[in-house]
């Protein structure tokens, strides 16, 4: 058994975690974590995520006395900061989701992994795991001459952009390529109105409704386009798959993971 702290839980995505912690075999919910300052604080989990117990959630500044063996975050970059420090001080594994981090979060994030054992993702689903594969053998087996696009698709609350997940397929097919990202990265043709090269990926973003989280990438030539697009229709596909890797995280050594590694894809 498994027992899992969730940060952030009158999010979204927190609201999906305690869900997936209920659904998944062999997790149990040691607490339910929301801001000292949220009006969360204190009422029934129940009335966050209807299937789960009565139990109350707690200020995540009492995270420390919550025995979680594992603690997963998908807040903001500012709170995974703070609830980091916590797991670090605490000595207890964590499991992140949060995306839109910085550099400077991320180097953070890295230091942290001498210490304890993270699992970081910019998507816990399997079928975005197996497209970064699936990306990387595009970039490489297509001519030189393919021009690559990335397009992203999210709900109209999501403020990070593109997506933590569109950078992770960009990050991947530069990889293949050999190509630094940060120099072929294009996110803006509003200003630069020079004609599309074949070095460089292009990322385009749309906001609207409730879509739950859609990616395709794009290898498009003279007479020729593959598309590869991946779609999730629940936030419970996310959910599960980090609640997999809190009980996959559980005994490793400190170090930074990602679910590539919890689904032996490498
Ligand atoms: N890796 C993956 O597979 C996925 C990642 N995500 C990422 O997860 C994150 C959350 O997404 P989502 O659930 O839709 O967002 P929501 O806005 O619904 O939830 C954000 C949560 O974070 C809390 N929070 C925000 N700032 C702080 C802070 N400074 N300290 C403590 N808690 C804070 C909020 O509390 P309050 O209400 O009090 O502000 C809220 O509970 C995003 O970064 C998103 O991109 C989402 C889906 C999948
Ligand atoms: O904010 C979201 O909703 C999602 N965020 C992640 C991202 O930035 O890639 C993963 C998923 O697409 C949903």
């Amino acid at each position: 058994m498994t027992k899992i702290g969730v940060f952030g839980a009158n999010g979204r995505m927190g609201q999906a975690l305690i869900e997936a912690v209920e659904i998944e075999q062999g997790a149990q919910l040691a607490a339910a974590f929301v801001r000292s300052s949220s009006p969360f604080l204190e009422t029934p989990i129940k009335a966050l995520q209807p299937v789960h117990s009565s139990e109350l959630t707690f200020s995540d500044e009492e995270a420390k006395e919550c025995h979680a063996e594992v603690l997963i975050d998908f807040t903001l970059p500012q709170g995974m900061l703070v609830h980091l420090k916590t797991a670090i001080d605490n000595k207890v594994p964590m499991v992140i989701g949060t995306t839109g981090l910085a550099d400077d979060e991320m180097a953070q994030l890295r230091e942290a992994a001498k210490v304890i054992p993270i699992v970081f993702a910019r998507n816990f689903s399997v079928g975005v795991n197996l497209l970064l594969n699936l990306v990387q053998t595009a970039a490489t087996k297509l001519a030189d001459e393919m021009d690559i696009e990335i397009f992203e698709a999210h709900h109209r609350n999501k403020i990070d952009a593109p997506s933590g997940t569109a950078l992770a397929i960009g990050e991947a097919i530069a990889e293949a390529k050999g190509w630094d990202h940060d120099e072929v990265a294009r996110y803006d043709r509003s200003s630069d109105h020079t004609a599309k090269s074949q070095d460089e990926i292009g990322y385009s973003v749309l906001r609207a409704g409730d879509i739950v989280g859609e990616h395709t990438a794009y290898f498009a030539t003279m007479g020729e386009r593959l598309e590869l697009t991946h779609k999730a229709a629940s936030r419970l596909t996310f959910a599960s798959g980090a609640v997999r890797a809190a009980q996959w995280l559980k005994n490793k050594p400190a170090g930074l993971y990602d679910m590539q590694d919890v689904l032996g894809l490498k």
